[in-house]
This record gives structure tokens, sequence and C-alpha cells, in this order.
């Protein structure tokens, strides 16, 4: 991975420089806020061997009697698991072994009748996945599922085929797991959801799915190496997180994640919430969104050439792709595309990123590209922990605390109260 900053003027950077590695230190040494959450940092060498046999295990079970696994839980409890096995799987049919359909990531009955008529002719099991084990929208998604599995197979089979993943000691689904009889896996107390991919809520789902968790494992290892060194010019996370904090107080108060390859549009959703739940609290934060080009060079496109200068873009380059294809010369030429023929459809593709960078940052839209070797689980798992480090840095530059998110709780509370929660009626 590669990160490159000529787009961006960096004559600034140097009041940035010592800001960026005393927030490095902070999170390192632990001694910055939220540092009971630090657990992620160590992760990738430091991790129970005996759980992730068992991971395997249960993928193995799992791949031998079921072809969908429902993967039900929501944020850090989703958008990892999406975001590797989307886009690591064939667009159309898919190649892995067991299929991922998702649940509890949103409180739609549509969805869920949906779901439950879908499930009815397929073999399955399910992954129940909640750190806190109360979130509302999986609590929900669970009790359908859960009944038409018992529906299915019976008490005791329907037992075997789920499994849970939450909480060491506590919650309401560590209690339903005990009283079930499930096999469960832990989500640890210091790794906060958004940063637990890494941990038996990535790594089940993705070992089911045929995800070589390894392979996975080893990424975080690799980003472990580069970015916990404390070297402004060598260590991208922390460079990048000075850059972001330059940029954001110099006005660019958004943050656009841009792709050219739809297979990474949910890393894209990943990082979203990993940086919006981390950095947007005590009204400071940048605002992260995503662009999937070229489509939305169609739509957003105008917006980041000429609207309010107040964004920067962060773009993910590609280097290698698994296919490719080549334009032919067409004798008739009608559609006036010969001037392509022999080149293939990714070189149309990096000249559009080319191209488009240079019109936005003619457009004063800053822009800082990262470039990953290809699309495998080590690189995407590298990709995450190196935005993970930068989000801490980046955070404690800005004096929030990056690993707390107490703002979710608000609309949680007007919710309930509305839904008539006992508790709640004075919120
Ligand atoms: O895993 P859970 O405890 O169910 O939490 C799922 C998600 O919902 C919460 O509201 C938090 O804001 C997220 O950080 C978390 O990832």
């Amino acid at each position: 991975m590669k990160v490159d900053y000529t787009n961006v003027n960096l004559d600034k950077l140097d009041n940035y420089k010592q800001k960026a590695l005393d927030a490095f230190d902070t999170l390192m040494d632990g001694s910055g806020e939220g540092a009971d959450f630090l657990g992620w940092i160590d992760r990738p060498v430091d991790y129970e061997k005996e759980e992730f046999d068992r991971i395997k295990k249960a993928a193995e079970k799992i791949q031998s009697d079921s072809d969908v696994l429902v993967s039900i839980g929501i944020g850090g409890s989703y958008l990892g698991i999406k975001a590797i096995d989307f886009a690591l799987d064939n667009y159309f049919e898919s190649n892995k072994k067991v299929k991922l359909i998702y649940a509890g990531n949103q409180i739609s009955g549509q969805y869920m009748a949906e779901l439950l008529d879908y499930l009815k002719d397929k073999d399955y099991s399910l992954n129940v996945i909640s750190k806190s084990g109360t979130t509302t929208e999986p609590a929900i998604a669970f009790r359908f599922l859960k009944e038409a599995l018992e529906e299915k197979y019976g008490k005791e089979e329907a037992k075997d085929r789920i499994y849970a993943t939450t909480d060491r000691k506590k919650g309401a689904l560590k209690d339903l797991a005990t009283k079930e009889g499930y096999q469960t896996f832990v989500v640890p107390d210091d790794i906060g959801g958004r940063f637990s991919v890494i941990s038996a809520v990535g790594l089940l789902p993705l070992a089911a799915n045929g995800i070589d968790i390894d392979e996975f494992m080893a990424g975080f290892k690799a980003g472990r190496e580069k970015y916990t060194k404390a070297d402004f010019e060598n260590n991208d996370a922390i460079k990048y997180a000075a850059i972001r904090n330059m940029l954001y107080e110099d006005g660019k108060a958004i943050e656009v994640l841009v792709n050219y390859e739809p297979k990474l549009q949910y890393i894209a959703e990943w990082w979203k919430q990993l940086f919006a739940e981390s950095e947007g609290k005590d009204g400071e934060g940048l605002f992260p969104v995503s662009v999937n080009n070229s489509t939305d060079l169609h739509s957003l496109g105008q917006m980041i050439q000429d609207g309010r200068r107040n964004l920067f873009e962060t773009v993910l380059e590609i280097e290698n792709y698994d296919n490719d294809i080549e334009i032919k010369e067409d004798i008739d030429n009608l559609d006036g595309l010969n001037y392509l023929a022999g080149k293939t459809m990714n070189y149309v593709n990096t000249q559009a990123m080319e191209g488009t960078t240079i019109a936005h940052v003619k457009g004063n839209v800053p822009n800082i590209r990262i470039k990953i070797e290809n699309v495998s689980a080590k690189t995407l798992a590298e990709l995450f922990y190196f935005f993970e480090i930068t989000v801490g840095v980046s955070g404690y530059m800005m004096g929030i605390n990056p690993f707390n998110q107490p703002g979710v709780e608000e609309y949680k509370a007007q919710m309930f109260k509305l839904l008539g929660k006992p508790g709640y009626e004075n919120k």
C-alpha cells in the first residue's frame, strides 16, 4: 500500500507534524481518552488461538450443512463483513462456499418478510452478532429468524445452527445464548464495534463464506508492522491524519472517499462508520462521504467539481485487477470508439481516474491517493488497519475521544419513547 500526496498543497504541513506525532504517542501509550478500547492495536499478533481454531471448525460445519449463513448485525457488527464479502465475491454468480445474507442491519418489515420467504427452501444457519447484545435491529431480526429456523429444523437441530457472537459475560444475547445452548464467540471488551472486524465478529462469517482468515489476519499484521512506528515521513497513517487535520482547519470539512471499482463500495460504508462515529463529536469532525465512480461522476461529480469548495478527496486506486477485457477494433466504427481499440476497459477506467483527478485538483479539490496492490483479504485488512490508526491519531489531534459514540444513543431514546419501551417515558 502506498499513499500519494502530490495533489495536496503541503506548505502548512510542518505546523501539524508535532501535533500528529504527539497524538500518535497518546494513542500508542494508551494515555488518551477512550484508551480502554485499544485492543485492536495488538490484536493482529495477540489473539486467542483456541477461539480462532473454533471459528475455523464452526465455519467448516456451516459449509457442510448450509447454503446460506444469515449474518445478523448492524454497524460494526455488519459493515466490515459486508465490505470484505462484497469486495471478494464475483459480481454475478457467487463463487463462495456459503452465501452470506444480511439481516438486522435495518428495520424493514418488507425486507424481513422477503427474507423469510427466500429462506424457506434453503439450508441455512444463523450468526447473530452484537457486541452489546441489546441492539434493537439485530434483536428483532433474530427473533423472527430463530423462530423460522426452529420451525424448519426442530429446536434441537436449530440450536446447532445458531452461532452467537457477543460480549464474553453480559448482555441479553449472551444470556439467551447460554440459556439456549448456542455456541458463542467473543467480541472483546477492549475492541469497539467499528474496530471489531478483526475479532470473531468478522472472522466467523468470513471464514464460513470461504475467505482465508489466516490471510486476513496476515493483512492486519502487515498493517501493524507499518503503521505503529513513530516516524512521520514513513508512517502514512500519521501523515494522512496530519493532512486531514490541515485540510479540515483550512475549511475542507468534508472528506470524500472515492473508488473506481464498485467492489469497493462497502469498504467505503465501513470507512464512513469508522470516521463518523470516531470523529463526529463536540461539534468537530470531518464529514465522511463516498462516491462510486465513474457512476457518480454523472451525479455528484458536478458538485465536487463546481459546488462549495469545502471538500477534499481520498481516492482508492487498485494497482492490479484479477480480470480485465480488451476493446476490439470494429470495422464500421459507428460508435466512434475505434480510438480505444487494443486498450483494456481497466485502462480506460484508470484514465477516467487520472482525468478526474486533474479536473478536481484544478477545481480546488485536494486529492490524496491510496494505492492498494490488489483486492484481496490481505490488502483490505492492511487498509482497514491503516484507517484505524489514522482515525485514532486524527481524533486525538481534534481533541476528541475517538473511541466512544455517545451521540448514537439520542435517536434511540426518542424511538423507544415512541414505541412505549418502559423507562423511556420522560425522554
Ligand atoms: O454490536 P452492537 O452492540 O449490536 O452494536 C452495533 C452498532 O450499534 C451502535 O449503535 C453503535 O453506534 C455502533 O458503534 C455499533 O457498531
